[in-house]
């Protein structure tokens, strides 16, 4: 039952607690979970971590981090938002930029603020009995986005003697439903311990920060086997998969040398060099999926590639946009991608991150929701790529961070009336 006071004022929304902890994320960092308490909900959110970082994302952490947080920022946060409707997400976030008073929240961390805000939005949901991704979507949402598995990590993500592109992916594209599409992913990183075993004799099973392998193989022997794994998979149970690419480039140009330097393979390319490098994995592998195959100032380098593999590949850009609207829109006029990573804490808030979204649908570029590097069991991400039609998400295949939102899909698409997988024309 809703409380109504005298004049008629609905109270099951409005903010009466807001509490911030410090937590373990999966490397063993600290990091920020928030409370917040409403009359008649309760939302909870953390925040992630990246390894692998676009310069322009906002700043994460204060100087002073977690702690600082709890002993300074905590009851700042909770006297400005105690008293006001968690249904008002765009006046919380700005109320938070306030508070922050800088540009890139330098002052309490985009950490801090995204995870405010996410646990906002859900303490608004909650307050009115519903799924974040309805709540945020709509009564009609009914797309799934496709998981976008993670196989074998490589650069940031993974120690020496790694691969140098930094994660090898794959999509079930021929799934019908989204346990068809993780039981599809799961025995290709299956496959793919078998067929790194045949290549490293020393290989000791090791994982990446995102729980996909790590072997001491060339790149070229990576994608090799990771297409072999894809087909094999794909024969056995079905389903067709296909393979993917998070290259995250620019952990690996040389500004010096104005190079993409290859040091397990000893290779260095220039520009152009990588451009053809990078359009000839694409037609040789079948890839429905590269992400970041350029430096993330590089806005040409990518417009050349989109120009020439746009048609038959999503060309990503993550380090490159940064959830940022404006950054997305000097890339809409170079026409420099047709998909963008949307990381809520690259930007600092929800309503940021979906301004972005809409900005991205508007003009054809399909958002992919994604994790970080650094995660916890938080869902929330799993609600948000449902809410906002996208076509693919990215959290991992397996690990008990990333399980926690393909799970959470799982028991999204049961609760859906008419559930489809997203649009994926690749
Ligand atoms: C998830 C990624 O890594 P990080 O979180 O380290 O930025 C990525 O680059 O897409
Ligand atoms: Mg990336």
């Amino acid at each position: 039952m809703n409380l109504i006071i005298s004049w008629g004022v609905f109270l099951d929304s409005v903010i009466e607690d807001v509490r911030v902890r410090k937590i373990l994320d999966s490397r063993g960092n600290a990091t920020v979970e928030v409370d917040i308490l409403t009359w008649n909900g309760f939302g909870r959110a953390a925040a992630p971590s990246g390894a692998s970082t676009g310069f322009r994302e906002v700043v994460a952490f204060p100087e002073g981090g977690v702690d600082k947080i709890i002993s300074e920022v905590e009851d700042l946060i909770s006297s400005e938002l105690i008293g006001m409707d968690a249904e008002d997400l765009t006046d919380i976030d700005l109320v938070l930029k306030e508070i922050d008073g800088t540009d890139n929240y330098t002052s309490i961390g985009g950490n801090t603020t995204v995870a405010v805000s996410m646990a906002v939005a859900k303490a608004a949901a909650s307050s009115y009995n519903l799924p974040l991704y309805k709540y945020l979507g709509g009564n009609l949402v009914n797309e799934i986005p496709y998981p976008l598995g993670n196989m074998m990590n490589g650069g940031a993500h993974a120690g020496r003697h790694a691969p140098d592109i930094q994660e090898f992916l794959v999509v079930p594209v021929g799934a019908k439903n989204i346990t068809e599409a993780i039981f599809a992913n799961s025995p290709v990183h299956k496959k793919l311990k078998e067929l790194i075993q045949n290549k490293d004799s020393l290989f000791t099973g090791g994982k990446g920060d995102e729980g996909g392998w790590v072997p001491n193989i060339h790149n070229d022997v990576a994608l090799e086997i990771q297409a072999q794994a894809c087909e094999e998979v794909g024969d056995e149970i079905g389903i067709k998969i296909k393979p993917g690419l998070d290259m995250a480039a620019s952990e690996f140009w040389n500004n010096d040398e104005e190079k993409y330097v290859y040091s397990q393979d000893d290779i260095s390319r220039d520009t152009g060099d990588q451009i053809e490098f990078v359009k000839n994995i694409i037609d040789t592998y079948g890839m429905v999926y590269v992400e970041d195959p350029f430096d993330e100032s590089d806005f040409d380098g990518f417009a050349q590639l989109n120009s020439i593999a746009g048609d038959k590949c999503l060309i990503c850009g993550d380090d490159l946009f940064v959830t940022n609207k404006e950054i997305l829109s000097h890339g809409i006029e170079m026409n420099a991608a047709n998909a963008i990573i949307i990381k809520p804490n690259q930007i600092g808030s929800l309503s940021e991150t979906y301004a972005t979204v809409k900005l991205a649908k508007e003009n054809d570029i399909a958002p992919v929701v994604s994790h970080r590097s650094g995660e916890t069991t938080d869902e929330t991400i799993a609600h948000l790529a449902v809410a906002f039609g996208a076509p693919l998400i990215k959290t991992g295949a397996l690990g008990g961070e990333r399980i926690a939102k393909l799970n959470e899909l799982v028991r999204i698409e049961e609760e859906l009336s008419n559930p489809v997988m997203g649009q994926l024309d690749k």
